[in-house]
């Protein structure tokens, strides 16, 4: 994949501008910056779900999975309903992967609303592995989870790029898997700007 030039807004403000990089097969590329810096809504762009501003996204249709920070998940489904729904809507059917991985077998037949949220980020999380799509983008995920559900999500993402696929990602905790670094404080739209400043109208 092979972002150039891009500026992405959120609520009509400019967040970030110019912001150029690669994404090679096998490779893990985790996003730095403080809180409000943009890193959201980058990944947002590179999902599809909203459109830059300016600058060009190569390489990410239909190829990309995305994680956000809500899990996304169907309540009254069970995690294996779940995973198989999700199967299906990327032509697939195998799930015992996305159980194995995460630990959910013997929360196969729990409705998603019952779960806790940890294991509902594990779920969030194991429907990557049913997308079949190489490139992952994953904004924050490991939120919620205790040390031995980050070392799955670790070895799991391991796997993934030993196959070939990528990650894109916002984290702030080391996974213990070898990734680039992009820090995208240098690419903010208005560095003079306060990062806390439009708070006040979430309040
Ligand atoms: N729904 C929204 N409407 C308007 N502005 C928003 C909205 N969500 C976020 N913003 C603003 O857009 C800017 C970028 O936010 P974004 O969520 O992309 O940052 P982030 O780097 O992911 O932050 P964090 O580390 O806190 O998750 C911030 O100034 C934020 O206040």
């Amino acid at each position: 994949m092979q972002v150039s030039n891009l500026s992405v807004a959120r609520g009509g403000v400019p967040v970030l501008s110019s912001l150029s990089f690669a994404l090679a097969a096998g490779e893990a590329l985790v996003l730095r910056g403080p809180n409000g810096a943009g890193k959201t809504t980058l990944l947002r762009c590179i999902a599809g779900l909203q459109a830059p501003l300016t600058g060009r996204i190569e390489g990410a249709e239909d190829r990309v999975a995305y994680a956000a920070h809500a899990d996304g998940l169907k309540s009254m489904l069970t995690v294996r309903e779940n995973l198989s729904f999700w199967a299906q809507v990327f032509g697939n059917t195998d799930i015992s992967a996305a159980l194995d991985g995460y630990a959910l077998r013997p929360l196969a037949d729990r409705l998603a609303a019952t779960l806790s949220a940890g294991q509902k980020r594990r779920l969030g999380l194991a429907r990557l592995l049913v997308t079949g799509r190489p490139i992952w983008v994953l904004d924050e995920p490991t939120v919620s989870l205790d040390a031995d559900a980050v070392a799955l999500f670790g070895a799991v993402l391991r796997g993934h790029l030993a196959a070939g696929g990528s990650a894109l990602m916002a984290t702030h905790i080391d996974l213990g898997v070898e990734a680039r670094m992009l820090d995208i404080s240098a690419y903010r739209a208005d560095p003079d700007a306060d990062l806390g400043a439009s708070d006040a109208a979430f309040l």
